[in-house]
């Protein structure tokens, strides 16, 4: 494992509950605010982290540089319990599960659970040591529209039913040993990063312009 300067890494205390919400935020926008703000209620975390990725390795085109995208979700995201963290880079990870485990080894004594939108868990078992990640922390899927019944026919869905617990139980998740996942169903927000590339509002390169822009 590398060492890590301590200045600039996310902080959470001894025993603090933190929600992992990795993503190429490309650029971050109001889902991703929605959801932060419904799993911190529902799941009743301490804090929830963005993981701003340096590239999803599924993905063929790179995304906006590193820095303009974490300018930016920080300009959108302002929340005393969320931080936003370019950590993959500093850890040199790009996979999830790496990310985790290098997460689990230089932050003990906390408990992580993943978050993601429902079209990362119908897409779930292509993930690099996926199974790995079920048994390794409690998962969150939150509803997206129109990815509900991909998410919940996945194979990943499938092969782990017995591990799903209902969403009325989200306060427990933290604390339940994985396997273990639950779908959230909040209000749906029809926005992603791809419809906004798509009108041209978001280039990367000027990180300064003001959120109400997107
Ligand atoms: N509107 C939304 N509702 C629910 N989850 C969302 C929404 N937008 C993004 N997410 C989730 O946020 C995480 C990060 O998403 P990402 O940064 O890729 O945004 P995106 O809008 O899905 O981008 P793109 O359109 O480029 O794929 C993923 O887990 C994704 O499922
Ligand atoms: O580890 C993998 O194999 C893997 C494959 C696809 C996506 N991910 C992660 O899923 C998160 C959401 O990605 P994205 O691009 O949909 O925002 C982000 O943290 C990615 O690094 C991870």
């Amino acid at each position: 494992m590398p060492v890590l300067p301590r200045h600039d890494l996310p902080f959470a205390p001894l025993g603090a509950s933190v929600g992992l919400f990795g993503g190429s935020f490309d650029p971050a926008h109001e889902g991703h605010v929605h959801v932060t703000r419904h799993a911190l209620k529902r799941l009743q975390l301490d804090q929830l982290w963005w993981l701003v990725s340096p590239g999803n390795p599924l993905k063929q085109a790179g995304p906006a540089p590193l820095g303009a995208r974490v300018a930016r979700a920080r300009a959108l995201m302002r929340h005393p319990h969320v931080q936003i963290t370019p950590i993959e880079a500093q850890l040199g990870t790009r996979y999830t599960a790496d990310t985790l485990r290098a997460l689990m080894h230089h932050y003990p004594g906390r408990r992580f659970v993943w978050i993601m939108g429902a079209d990362n868990l119908a897409g779930f078992h292509r993930w690099d040591n996926w199974r790995w990640i079920m048994e390794s922390l409690p998962i969150a899927v939150v509803a997206r529209p129109g990815q509900q019944r991909g998410a919940l026919s996945s194979v990943a869905a499938r092969r782990y039913a017995q591990a799903r617990i209902a969403a009325r139980s989200a306060p427990v998740l933290q604390a339940a040993p994985a396997p273990a996942w639950c779908f959230l169903t909040i209000p749906l927000r029809n926005i992603s990063s791809t419809h906004l590339r798509a009108q041209g509002v978001w280039q990367g390169a000027d990180a300064s312009a003001p959120p109400t822009e997107l």
